[in-house]
């Protein structure tokens, strides 16, 4: 039988050319690494509803508009994901960590200097192309 997938949404928020990390939590799948914030897709959901959800629930802010950037799928052993993860420049609100978690605007030099998931891998080279 083939594992499940977990689909997430991923949001890269982009303001004045600094990106918007969050830290997960020690507790959490991946703990203790930063992350673009986002969640997963729940039943009923479109991609589009859950990542304007979860932005709105972890960050406070409202998605306007978004453009898909890329889909990764990848499997940590322990759990099989599938990313789809979208561009945020459009969007209301200022964003911060509503669930304690830490948070930081950074440029593209600091972005790539951080410890994320490894599936984060290819989300880091396809901005490094956009620019
Ligand atoms: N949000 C987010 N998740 C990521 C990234 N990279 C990566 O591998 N993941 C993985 C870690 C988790 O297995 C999964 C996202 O789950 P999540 O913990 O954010 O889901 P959620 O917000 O719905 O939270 P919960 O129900 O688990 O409390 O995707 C990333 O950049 N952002
Ligand atoms: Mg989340």
């Amino acid at each position: 039988m083939s594992k499940k997938v977990v689909n997430v949404a991923v949001g890269v928020i982009v303001k004045q050319g600094k990106y918007f990390v969050c830290k997960r939590s020690d507790e959490q799948h991946q703990g203790g690494l930063w992350e673009f914030p986002g969640g997963k897709v729940e039943v009923n959901e479109s991609v589009e509803q859950a990542l304007a959800r979860e932005l709105a629930e972890e960050i406070g802010i409202e998605v306007k508009g978004s453009e898909h950037l890329l889909t990764i799928e990848h499997d940590y052993g322990d759990k099989q994901v599938r990313l789809v993860v979208h561009t945020v420049e459009d969007f209301t609100g200022e964003a911060k960590g509503l669930e304690g978690q830490p948070s930081q605007w950074v440029d593209f030099e600091k972005l790539r200097t951080l410890d994320f998931p490894a599936a984060n891998v290819d989300i880091i080279d396809a901005l490094a192309v956009q620019k």
